[in-house]
């Protein structure tokens, strides 16, 4: 494609997206919350949107088959970032990793006594580390959703998940017991397109920078 392609995932991501694509003159032609379309159009021939589950973004990007993406920290954290550049942190999609247990778990006791916990998380790789770092000893369950789940039916004695209101804890009687870093979601492009299609890329990158809230 001549034109640009970014990769963005439905939902929360594509809605806060949409002032910053406003900011670089770009409207979209669909909803993919309403639409079924994969590929949506814009108001700009020379740009396209394309429809992907949030954590295959940072895929797409670094394949090249999208110039560019909106990607969580969390999952370009899981992905490990090769093949992408990461110009601008948008500071959308905020919310926080944590660890979190069922309220009469004593945590800091297991911790405290080296206790080998089961640990149940989508974002193992943060996980691994934030545990290494403390030197902790842990048996990582991967999941894929719903992590709030697995302590409630001893599945697990701890989950890391992202938290933002704490909502869906307090509804599953968990509180959370450790910070492990705040998380916004990032500007990912593809390292090749922005040498080949840096006229197209760069005013797109300089709308989004500058349409950024703190
Ligand atoms: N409750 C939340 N509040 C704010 N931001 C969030 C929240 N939950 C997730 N996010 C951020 O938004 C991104 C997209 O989340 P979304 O729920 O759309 O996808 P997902 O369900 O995590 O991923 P997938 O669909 O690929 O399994 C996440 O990667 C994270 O960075
Ligand atoms: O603290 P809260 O405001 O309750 O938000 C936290 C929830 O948000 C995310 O789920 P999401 O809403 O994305 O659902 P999904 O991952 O199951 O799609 C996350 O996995 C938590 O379950």
């Amino acid at each position: 494609m001549n034109g640009i392609t970014l990769a963005l995932s439905k939902g929360r991501i594509f809605e806060e997206t949409l002032p910053l694509l406003a900011a670089a003159g770009i409207t979209p032609t669909d909803n993919p919350d309403t639409s079924r379309k994969l590929i949506l159009g814009t108001n700009r021939p020379d740009v396209r949107l394309v429809i992907v589950r949030a954590t295959d973004t940072p895929t797409y990007v670094q394949y090249g088959a999208a110039d560019m993406g909106i990607a969580g920290k969390d999952t370009l954290i899981e992905h490990g970032g090769a093949g992408l550049y990461q110009p601008l942190d948008l500071n959308i999609a905020k919310c926080r990793l944590c660890v979190a247990v069922q309220k009469d778990f004593d945590y800091a006791a297991a911790v405290k006594r080296g206790a080998r916990i089961r640990v149940a998380t989508k974002y193992v790789k943060a996980a691994k580390e934030h545990f290494a770092a403390k030197g902790m000893h842990v048996d990582l369950i991967k999941l894929y959703g719903s992590m709030e789940l697995a302590p409630l039916v001893g599945l697990a004695d701890a989950i890391v998940d992202l938290v933002s209101t704490g909502n869906t804890l307090r509804a599953n009687n968990l509180v959370e017991v450790e910070d492990i870093m705040p998380i916004s979601s990032r500007l990912v492009v593809n390292q090749a397109s922005l040498k080949l299609k840096r006229e197209l890329i760069q005013p797109v990158l300089e709308a989004f920078a500058g349409a950024i809230k703190p």
